[in-house]
């Protein structure tokens, strides 16, 4: 498996998503915040009516021979990693299928389950219970804490959705983020067993990079239960070949964000590090909820994060009561022969007008796309249901939420053609479209029970290779 990823826009090759398993389903309201789910979703809609098409999408773009053999069943046996039937592909892989394949490997089977077993606080004899089940069986408690019989030894990962969160490809690198919420702990763990044990990684164990604890973390009072150094991966953007984009929001620290640019400095894999400080709330959560790109030249943003804010004007900045907290900041770190040179970034329509025409050598016009239109209060709603957080299939052609009117006729008025999932499904089936023909096309996916769970079609993306955008 060649892992390599220079942008953001060019043809997808190969990814890594996980389908929503049975944990999804076990949310109880009462732990819905802590898990990080504002509601509680309806499981066998959200697989059948809306995941389910985004693999189907996803195959037909990466890998149409394995959607060949789709035939629907009521039992969806295609879609359930490990089973029989399922679509098994090289390029759509899923983290179970992935974990159930590492767990096959003797020298790493013990010291995974143990580690769970650690972070959960099981007990020992729990711990060597859970070595007897098969490779697949354990891999389904690994994921959603209880086996199929239902006894449930720990919590589900529901948000395992949003691989995007678990590590960035960085040219040829991969960095492993720390998450900030302790519902996301046991994802990352299991990621950094799959990255330097599976097969598909081995030529590549060199270039991984990890995020560590500041050293002195334990140093500090018991009541400070938030990590230091978190990084997730909805804060970092891999959007140029020489060009990675870092948030620092209420998931990422600027120590994890430094550490980071440090790392990839010392590596020599990108140039420059643009440090994007945005607003630490519930609704940005990543930079990626604030925007993404969908071509060279087009970008689907929210207006309010550029839109010079009160009181944010020289001289009255400092007189705020918190005069930090609200302010969108960007710096670009550049690392050149004689150091690293830093410079301030006016906003972020700048930052991206910049990246299109230096860095991906763009000369037609930048266009930003305003969720909602940026009519209020539409550019809020649209943004909380993931309408700036879209997945590029290829050049133009990215996967939005249905849901997200204003933003969807925002991009028609752009010139993008905007069509249904099911409707584009069908046409492929009949072969009277071909994904590669495709061109500036938005393709709508029903969304109702996604979008509770706070992510879009980016959050649910780890590309692991894309095809190169042009030579650094
Ligand atoms: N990159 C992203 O913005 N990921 C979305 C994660 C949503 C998830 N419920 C969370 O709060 O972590």
């Amino acid at each position: 498996m060649k892992i390599f990823v220079n942008s953001e826009v060019s043809t997808l090759e190969a990814l890594l998503i996980h389908s929503p398993d049975s944990g999804l389903g076990k949310v109880v309201p009462s732990k819905a915040q802590d898990w990080l789910f504002e509601d509680i979703i309806h499981l066998d809609t959200m697989r059948k009516k809306e995941y389910d098409l985004y693999v189907q999408l996803l195959l037909h773009f990466l890998d149409p021979e394995v959607i060949k053999n789709y035939t629907p069943d009521p039992q969806r046996s295609f879609f359930k990693p490990n089973g029989p039937g399922y679509y098994k592909s090289d390029k759509v892989l899923d983290i179970e299928r992935l974990l159930c394949e590492v767990l096959a490997i003797p020298e790493v089977r013990i010291p995974l389950v143990a580690a769970v077993s650690a972070i959960e606080e099981c007990s020992y004899l729990e711990m060597e219970h859970f070595l007897k089940y098969s490779d697949r069986e354990l891999s389904k408690i690994l994921l959603t804490g209880m086996t199929e019989e239902g006894e449930m030894f720990f919590p589900p990962v529901p948000n395992l959705i949003f691989t995007r969160d678990i590590g960035v490809v960085v040219n040829d690198h991969i960095l492993l983020t720390r998450p900030s919420k302790l519902a996301r702990t046991r994802e990352s763990l299991i990621a950094k067993y799959i990255f330097f044990n599976h097969p598909y990684f081995q030529e590549f164990r060199h270039n991984i990079i990890e995020i560590e604890e500041d050293e002195e973390h334990f140093l500090l009072p018991e009541d400070k239960t938030r990590r230091v150094d978190t990084l997730e991966g909805g804060d970092v953007m891999m959007v140029a070949p020489n060009h990675l984009l870092i948030g620092i929001s209420e998931r990422t620290t600027l120590e994890a964000a430094r550490q980071a640019m440090d790392k990839l400095f010392q590596k020599k894999v990108v140039q420059k590090v643009s440090i994007i400080k945005i607003p630490n709330k519930r609704d940005f959560m990543h930079i990626d909820t604030v925007f993404t790109p969908i071509k060279r030249n087009v970008w689907v943003l929210l207006k309010a994060i550029v839109k010079p804010q009160r009181n944010n004007e020289e001289g009255w900045r400092d007189l705020q009561p918190t005069p930090m907290e609200e302010q969108v900041l960007i710096r670009t770190f550049e690392n050149t022969d004689k150091g690293i040179v830093c410079r301030e970034v006016e906003n972020l329509e700048a930052l991206l007008e910049d990246i299109s025409k230096t860095d991906l050598a763009c000369t037609e016009k930048v266009e930003f796309v305003y969720s909602g239109n940026d009519q209020f209060p539409y550019g809020e709603r649209e943004q909380w249901t993931d309408s700036c957080n879209l997945l590029v299939l290829k050049e133009g052609v990215a996967i939005a939420y249905d849901r997200n009117d204003k933003t969807n006729a925002a991009f028609e008025a752009k010139g993008f053609k905007i069509v249904k999932a099911e409707d584009v499904l069908s046409q492929f089936q009949k072969g009277t479209l071909n994904p590669h023909e495709m061109e500036n096309t938005i393709i709508l996916l029903p969304s109702a029970e996604l979008s509770r769970a706070r992510g879009g079609s980016h959050c649910m993306s780890l590309p692991l290779r894309r095809a190169r955008i042009f030579e650094k």
